[in-house]
């Protein structure tokens, strides 16, 4: 292993100044190693583009090589190089975690420690550099050679790139490396280690649990081989087998104020750290080695089958992908990119292709015609953490149990809803829910016009409409001031922020270990919110009677009990995994309709010519004395006309939740490879010039027949919001039913107006679900006086 000895003589002074207190250590690696990663990542980008564009024009020409090269590149040499890729994108999380925690840490021992274990992971790193290097260069050179068909010459297969890897030099690709210095060992205990960092710097080597045994739980102290006292990190948290890496000793250069060149006996980097060791040249070192294996990964992704073409898209950076451009509002970003690339188009976030579909026809054709290859979702980071994984909506589960699942919720959500109730006054248990919200929500407006001049209507609406999910799943209402349910439906935007499609969180792996705060305020929101319904189920369970089903979880609870004889017990679900589906439906039900809900009454209220036609139709139809029932929704189509106009302009959903493909398959004629992430743009389908006049005019007639008495329902269906096939939305009858009656409650009774004077900002923010900007604005008055009253 050689050393870049011309940096040594800083490295000591560099070293030196953080211990003498000027600033922590791990402040200069951090720095060094976000700026260096910088200049490092423009570089590498140039110098790809450039190789990129000259196989691509290599191609061209000799497009029957390509068979051979996707041959040769899929050997297992590939593979193995994969693996060292892996290990290196491991080992850069080590150098970030550990920079993180010593930044974290508050006693000087802590962050040497971590310090130590950070530089530790770059200098094996390091010791990939090597192999990174001359594998890059063959790489590149290789699959021009292949490309301009010289690759392939008299020895068959002896030659390209297979026969390239051959005269890799011995050793790799074979790490960790074996010979008289380094070899891999198990170590069963402490003492062992011990033994073995007497001798040996010990690191254990991280593979899947990496960061579970990250915590070092023993740190000692021995006598080495050397004489100097040894501090061997074991991160072995259990008993039993750990695997560790062994390094060489290694050798460095003078220290501060010896003569360059001056070798000092071989100590273990432990001792060696409190002193200082580290260069900004070793930190380009490493993250330019990592660069150059992750470019490496590049090889991994599909190729098209002959004669079929891989989907058009922005070029992207290395590692990045095309993050910088989508960082905001990614649905417009994505619609302007679709006018270039058309509607199958690929994007890269982080190391990762994602296809972004556009235009009506072709995500009809993708969710409904080919509805099996793309039924499925990606397996984002993030999702663990909803429902504790088991989520309907956001896993990555969609086999036969999951379509079981699917189906029992919505049969239990059908029953205590929508369908005709022979106990409740009205015709369905949904609207006596949303009659008795929509009632309590206009004396609090009245209430709260005498109170104040104006105020905000959503956080009410958002309590209201949770009140109706509950009914539905829990049999149960909450006061207004109820601080149990305010502190999980509020927050709702956390959750929101994450789940939104293209958080780079859940594409770039090391973002996942850097401190992200969003992250943080999602878990939360997802425990809370587990932890809100697991009380509640539990009640359920406490005092559940099978001959009496009082709601959506008890009807839950009493499929898991039948066990059914005769039913696959393969599909059976768990008792856990159907808890998991109230805290769906729960989660589900109140965001997105107290969205829709404050999108129609910011329209109604933005344009009042437009509440009064509502109105009147509304005083036509149902009159004043009687309240809104669902059974009037067919007479009434301007409201109607308003409601989907209210859907499309605000594309309150922009994206539906990501798909990802189920097997290989072709899309428009290009090639999609199975478990390629999908995302559908509904805000470009919701604003496509091609099916829409001037779709950024708010215009309710446009839905209508040119009498303006009758709804086109072929115009109603090009609106999309509720996605489409498979995984189309399962409470949408539900959604659609309680805009309506809350609507048309409100403004049967109440006028609604903005504050004069007071400018409103309607701006989308991005999200899952977008919403405007709170606005405290909002006036009302009663239309009509009440029955009995002047
Ligand atoms: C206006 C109201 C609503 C809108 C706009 C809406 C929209 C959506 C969208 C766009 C999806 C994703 C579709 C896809 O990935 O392709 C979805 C999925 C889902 N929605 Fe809704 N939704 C609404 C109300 C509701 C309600 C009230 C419930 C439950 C009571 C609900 C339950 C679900 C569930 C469980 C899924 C996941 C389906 C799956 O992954 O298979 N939604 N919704």
């Amino acid at each position: 292993m050689s050393w870049p000895s011309a940096a040594r003589g800083q490295i000591t002074h560099e070293y030196q100044r953080g211990t003498a207190g000027e600033a922590p250590v791990s402040s200069y690696l951090v720095e060094g190693l976000v700026v260096l990663f910088h200049s490092c990542l423009q570089q590498l980008h140039e110098s790809l583009v450039e190789i990129q564009k000259r196989i691509h024009v290599a191609a061209g020409e000799v497009a029957e090589q390509r068979d051979e090269v996707s041959r040769v590149a899929s050997s297992s040499h590939i593979h193995k190089l994969i693996d060292h890729v892996h290990h290196a994108e491991q080992l850069l999380v080590v150098v970030v975690v550990a920079l993180a925690e010593a930044y974290g840490a508050d006693d000087v021992g802590h962050r040497h420690h971590h310090v130590a274990v950070g530089v530790e992971a770059l200098l094996l790193l390091h010791q990939l550099q090597e192999f990174g290097d001359q594998v890059a260069g063959l790489l590149g050179d290789v699959l021009l050679q292949e490309a301009a068909g010289g690759g392939r010459g008299a020895g068959g297969d002896g030659e390209g790139l297979q026969g390239v890897l051959r005269q890799l030099p011995a050793g790799f690709p074979h790490f960790p490396r074996v010979g008289a210095e380094g070899q891999t060992l198990s170590i069963r205990n402490v003492s062992e280690a011990v033994e073995v960092g007497a001798s040996h710097e010990v690191f254990r080597l991280p593979h899947q649990g990496l960061l579970d045994g990250f915590q070092p739980a023993e740190h000692h102290h021995g006598p080495g081989a050397d004489g100097h006292l040894h501090h061997v990190p074991v991160f072995a948290a259990q008993p039993g087998e750990h695997q560790v890496w062994v390094l060489p000793q290694l050798q460095h250069t003078a220290q501060h104020g010896e003569p360059a060149g001056t070798r000092r006996a071989a100590q273990p980097l432990g001792c060696v750290l409190p002193a200082g060791l580290i260069s900004a040249t070793e930190v380009l070192v490493a993250a330019a080695t990592f660069c150059l294996l992750l470019l490496l990964t590049q090889t991994r992704r599909q190729h098209a089958p002959k004669g079929l073409r891989s989907p058009p898209g922005p070029r992207g950076l290395p590692m990045l992908g095309n993050v910088l451009e989508l960082r905001k509002d990614p649905h417009l970003v994505l619609t302007r990119l679709s006018r270039k690339y058309g509607d199958v188009m690929e994007v890269t976030i982080g190391s990762r292709p994602v296809v972004v579909l556009s235009g009506l026809e072709t995500i009809k054709q993708a969710l409904v015609r080919q509805a099996e290859d793309f039924m499925g979702r990606p397996d984002l980071p993030s999702w663990q953490y909803v429902s504790n994984g088991h989520s309907l909506a956001f896993s990555y589960e969609c086999g036969d149990a999951w379509k079981a699942r699917r189906k029992l919720a919505q049969n239990a959500l059908k029953t205590f809803s929508i369908a005709a109730s022979p106990t409740a006054s009205s015709s369905c248990l949904l609207e006596e829910h949303v009659s008795t919200e929509a009632s309590y929500l206009v004396t609090k407006f009245l209430q709260l016009m005498e109170e104040k001049q104006s105020f905000n209507p959503n956080s009410y609406l958002m309590v209201s409409v949770a009140n109706v999910i509950c009914a539905i799943c829990f049999g149960k209402r909450y006061d207004h001031d109820d601080q149990e349910l305010l502190s999980v439906v509020n927050m709702n935007t956390e959750f929101g922020d994450v789940a939104a499609a293209g958080n780079p969180a859940d594409f770039i792996p090391l973002l996942r270990y850097l401190p992200n705060r969003a992250m943080a305020a999602f878990k939360d929101v997802n425990a809370r919110f587990s932890a809100f319904v697991q009380k509640i189920v539990q009640n359920h369970y406490s005092t559940f009677d099978k001959e009496h089903i009082r709601d959506v979880t008890d009807s839950l609870i009493g499929h898991c009990q039948e066990k059914k004889t005769g039913e696959d017990v393969r599909v059976q679900p768990s008792d856990e995994s159907i808890i998991s589906i109230v805290n769906d439906l729960f989660g589900a039900g109140f965001d997105t309709v107290t969205t829709a809900l404050s999108w129609c009454m910011m329209y109604a209220a933005l344009y009042p010519h437009i509440q009064k036609k509502i109105q009147a139709e509304l005083d036509q139809t149902i009159g004043r004395e009687r309240r809104p029932r669902l059974s009037d929704r067919g007479m009434l189509p301007y409201t109607e006309a308003f409601i989907l106009e209210a859907f499309r302009h605000s594309s309150l959903l922009p994206f539906t939740i990501p798909h990802c493909t189920t097997k290989d398959t072709v899309l428009n004629g290009y090639y999609i490879p199975k478990d390629t992430c999908v995302f559908i743009n509904q805000w470009q389908a919701n604003h496509d010039e091609k099916i829409w006049k001037d779709p950024s005019s708010f215009k309710p007639e446009r839905f209508l027949n040119a009498a303006g008495t009758e709804l086109s329902r072929t115009e109603a269906d090009k609106v999309l919001i509720f996605g489409l096939g498979k995984r189309r939305c399962i409470g949408e009858s539900i959604g659609r039913w309680e805009v309506f009656l809350f609507l048309t409650t409100i403004l049967q009774q109440l006028e609604i107006s903005l504050a004069p004077g007071q400018r409103v900002d309607i701006t989308p923010q991005y999200g899952l679900t977008m919403k405007y900007k709170q606005c405290e604005c909002f006036q009302m008055k009663k239309r009509f006086p009440s029955k009995g009253s002047a």
